[in-house]
């Protein structure tokens, strides 16, 4: 969409968006990683090193890491909204089970690694525009409907979405 990113259309949260719904939906890999295992949805210490490594990136990049770091707690809350949902959808309706079971440690979590970067530099990218107030939750909003019309988001992740995003505006 380089001619709506031209036109202003998209709005500065359009890539931060973006970014946020290829998180929410690795949490359908992490959940089929850890259905029908003894691994449990909750993992603190996987959340610990997550945070740490948002903290410490965000303080090598010369930002505040709090603030930062409080995103990234949305964006793990998010993810258990996606894993508990699937979980109880999954245990309502086998047939929707899904069929291979991903490797969480070798093959999801690397992803969400990648994605943790990824979303650092886009929240440096946004500082400016996440200064808080009106025009900025305006736009937040404006980012968040475009991305579930775009990636035909259905309600499980649509709540995911309002989730992740809720902190955009707190630069
Ligand atoms: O890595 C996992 O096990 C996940 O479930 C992902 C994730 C995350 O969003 O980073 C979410 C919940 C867990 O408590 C830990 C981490």
């Amino acid at each position: 969409a380089p001619a709506a990113e031209h036109a202003g259309v998209a709005g500065p949260f359009r890539q931060l968006t973006e970014l946020a719904v290829q998180r929410i939906q690795l949490g359908d890999l992490v959940a089929a990683a850890k259905f029908g295992t003894t691994q449990p949805i909750d993992d603190p210490v996987r959340e610990k090193q997550v945070l740490d490594t948002v903290a410490a990136e965000s303080v090598r990049l010369g930002m505040a890491p709090e603030p930062n770091v409080r995103f990234f707690r949305a964006q793990i809350e998010a993810s258990k909204v996606v894993q508990r949902g699937l979980f109880s959808r999954w245990e309502r309706d086998p047939s929707q089970r899904p069929s291979r079971r991903p490797d969480l440690a070798r093959q999801v979590r690397p992803r969400l690694d990648r994605l943790t970067a990824q979303l650092l530099g886009e929240l440096r990218a946004t500082l400016e525009a996440r200064r808080p107030g009106v025009v900025c939750e305006v736009r937040r909003i404006q980012a968040e409907v475009t991305a579930v019309f775009v990636h035909r988001l259905d309600k499980l992740h649509r709540d995911a979405v309002t989730v992740s995003l809720r902190p955009v505006c707190a630069a």
